[in-house]
């Protein structure tokens, strides 16, 4: 999770090809409206993500997306508490990465990415909706995105191997 350009297709399809897992690439189940928006500079509302987020979820639980054995990693911005509660509430629980940094920082890399519909400009309508998770959410791990990406790679990976991975997911 996190805002536009932290890294999260970056991170997420690199320690799913390590772990022989699932890479699901949220940004792929937008309605055409809401990529439009965004590429009109329009940020997108509550309305516009439960869409989005529920196309999400029927894909992963839809047989496209495995036999349900291999690990899922997804890269979705899931901005908000209560878009994180709705994947929960249809994917089962959840081990969150959010990946987080400068404004500065984001803002270069996006400025820097090419063939991408989200503009830059929107990056501080992005940063006004994220809510930090909290503790009470369960496992969560959070990354500064000055590191360099192999580094946040492999201690991902690593956490999520060993402290995730081997534990009963379903209560
Ligand atoms: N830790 C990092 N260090 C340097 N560049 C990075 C890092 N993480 C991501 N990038 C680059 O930043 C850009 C945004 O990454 P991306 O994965 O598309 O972000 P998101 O999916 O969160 O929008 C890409 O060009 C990517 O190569
Ligand atoms: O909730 C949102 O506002 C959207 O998900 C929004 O975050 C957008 O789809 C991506 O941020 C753009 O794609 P990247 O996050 O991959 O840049």
């Amino acid at each position: 999770m996190g805002v536009s350009g932290v890294g999260k297709s970056t991170v997420a399809e690199e320690v799913a090809r390590r772990s022989g897992g699932i890479f699901v690439e949220a940004d792929a189940f937008h309605p055409a409206q809401n990529i439009e928006a965004m590429s009109a500079g329009i940020p997108l509302n509550d309305d516009m993500r439960w869409h989005w987020l529920e196309a999400l979820c029927l894909h992963v639980r839809s047989e496209n997306c495995g036999s349900g054995e291999s690990p899922v990693f997804i890269a979705c911005s899931a901005l908000k508490r209560k878009y994180r509660d709705f994947l929960r509430e249809r994917l089962g629980p959840l081990f969150i990465i959010h990946l987080d940094g400068d404004r500065e920082l984001i803002l270069n890399r996006l400025q820097a990415r090419k063939g991408h519909f989200m503009p830059p400009a929107l990056l501080d309508s992005q940063i006004g909706d994220l809510e930090y998770p909290s503790q009470k959410e369960g496992a969560c791990v959070r990354f500064d995105i000055a590191e360099p990406i192999d580094k946040i790679v492999s201690e991902a990976f690593s956490l999520i191997e060993n402290e995730w991975r081997e534990k009963p997911r379903h209560s």
